[in-house]
């Protein structure tokens, strides 16, 4: 797995681009990618996925899959198969699996491990070793598991699985689709219902994809709004035929730079949909973007469109916080459109931005401010006082700290900027969006 220990820090100037036009796609969607082999990895027989992002986090996940006895082969055709051990068959991993960037990685494999027999140590890069994992070890603690941790709760981290494990009713204290999905992979081998209780919504990958598998799972809203999943286990899941959609978050970066280069007209193509993870379209939309969805449709369960998207004149606007897990991964670069919009633009409950890849409302800021634009910067969120449409400054090195979607955000600012934007390492742009250098390269057209 990429540390990015070993070799030298790839930094990159983005310059002012014209209009951006063509059609592109994105590649297959993060958060189902890794859902998709690990449930692949649980049945007994052969599932075949098409569509999976291969970038460091899904690889680290496969790996990690691998390690405790799947088999996963990339056929030429790009098509990824899986034979797995079942549920309940997991292996013991001969050595520390290594998680590179990975949250998502980490959180959910140590809700597989929690209810099976097999010891497993878990290790990461350094922007991953300082996340906090006690909200995924205390219910899984709760349901049987030990954990070593390091001081603090973090990586590198010890889990030593339970059998049979003790199923719960767990309220979630954060609002985390990881967190909810950690416990319901582990309830597949847990005997009895565990039920999570879900007050605000996350992403529902997970469910859609259990249920699809042929889990038993149920969910029920309560009179208040709030969701109530289940899962009866020990349960089989059966091999299925996957097809990722692409992904929403990789989509922001070019929908963003869409709207704010003069002249552009682009369309994203097969992007999902999914209304847990689609509010960065919605107040987009808000601020005034043109964006046209365009031949919608399902895909493996999940909603997808193609997007079509032209520069527009953004408002500065207060951001809902109750959008905010819809895109929760999309405020780095919705930053960048606050920046072009007329007016101010108000965030808040963004706490959770402080413990990803990096603290994203710091790194954000900072970055802004290097490159020119006037931003608060708040407990829980960002104020930014927008150009009206006018380039900006410019500048850097912006410190991207490991993070990928930092990266992106001020490549993305680099199109709109007087004297380019310098990002100080591009490397960590291969953890979700491999491509994304060469596809940006494809649609900046002639830099001025
Ligand atoms: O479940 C998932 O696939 C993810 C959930 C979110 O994290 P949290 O659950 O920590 O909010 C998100 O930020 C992450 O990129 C992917
Ligand atoms: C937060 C992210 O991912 P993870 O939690 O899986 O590292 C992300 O991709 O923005």
């Amino acid at each position: 797995m990429a540390h990015h220990a070993d070799e030298a820090a790839r930094p990159r100037r983005f310059s002012a681009a014209s209009a951006l036009r063509g059609a592109i796609r994105v590649p297959g969607d993060k958060s189902i990618s890794h859902r998709a082999l690990m449930l692949s990895a649980l049945c007994v027989g052969e599932s075949r996925i098409s569509g999976l992002l291969e970038g460091e986090d899904v690889l680290a996940t496969a790996a990690a899959m691998r390690a405790m006895g799947a088999t996963i082969k990339r056929g030429d055709d790009g098509v990824w198969t899986v034979h797995g051990v079942g549920v309940g068959g997991l292996m013991q991993p001969e050595q520390a699996l290594d998680m590179g960037n990975s949250g998502t990685s980490t959180r959910l494999l140590m809700g597989l491990v929690a209810s099976h027999p097999i010891t497993a140590m878990f290790t990461g890069d350094a922007s991953l070793s300082r996340r906090p994992m006690a909200r995924v070890t205390d219910p899984l603690g709760e349901m049987g598991a030990e954990f070593g941790a390091s001081p603090g709760g973090t990586l590198p981290l010890m889990v030593r699985g339970l059998q049979p494990a003790v199923p719960i009713t767990y309220r979630l204290p954060v609002a985390s689709a990881q967190v909810k999905s950690a416990i319901l992979l582990a309830a597949l081998n847990t005997p009895g219902t565990t039920t999570v209780i879900e007050p605000i919504p996350t992403r529902d990958h997970s469910e859609r994809m259990l249920a699809g598998f042929g889990a038993p799972l149920t969910v029920e809203t309560d009179p208040d709004g709030v969701r109530h999943i289940s899962i009866t286990g020990p349960c089989d899941l059966r091999a299925q035929d996957i097809i990722v959609p692409g992904d929403p978050s990789s989509a922001a970066f070019f929908i963003v730079a869409a709207l704010i280069v003069p002249g552009s007209d682009l369309v994203i193509e097969n992007v999902g949909m999914n209304v847990t993870r689609s509010g960065i379209v919605t107040v987009l939309e808000q601020m005034g973007g043109q964006i046209e969805r365009l031949n919608e449709r399902t895909v493996g369960g999940e909603p997808v469109a193609d997007l079509r998207v032209r520069a527009s004149a953004l408002k500065g606007i207060a951001v809902d916080p109750a959008i905010v897990p819809s895109m929760v991964d999309e405020f780095p670069v919705f930053f960048i459109a606050a920046a072009m919009a007329q007016g101010t633009t108000v965030t808040s409950g963004l706490d959770e931005l402080r413990v990803k890849e990096s603290d994203r409302l710091a790194t954000m800021a900072r970055g802004l401010e290097a490159i020119g634009v006037v931003v608060e910067e708040r407990e829980d969120g960002l104020v930014i006082t927008g150009s009206g449409g006018a380039m900006l400054p410019g500048g850097g090195p912006v410190a991207t700290l490991l993070d990928h979607r930092i990266a992106m955000s001020f490549a993305v600012a680099g199109l709109v900027s007087t004297s380019g934007v310098e990002v100080d390492d591009t490397r960590p742009i291969a953890t979700s969006f491999p491509d994304f250098l060469a596809l940006l390269d494809q649609v900046r057209g002639a830099g001025l």
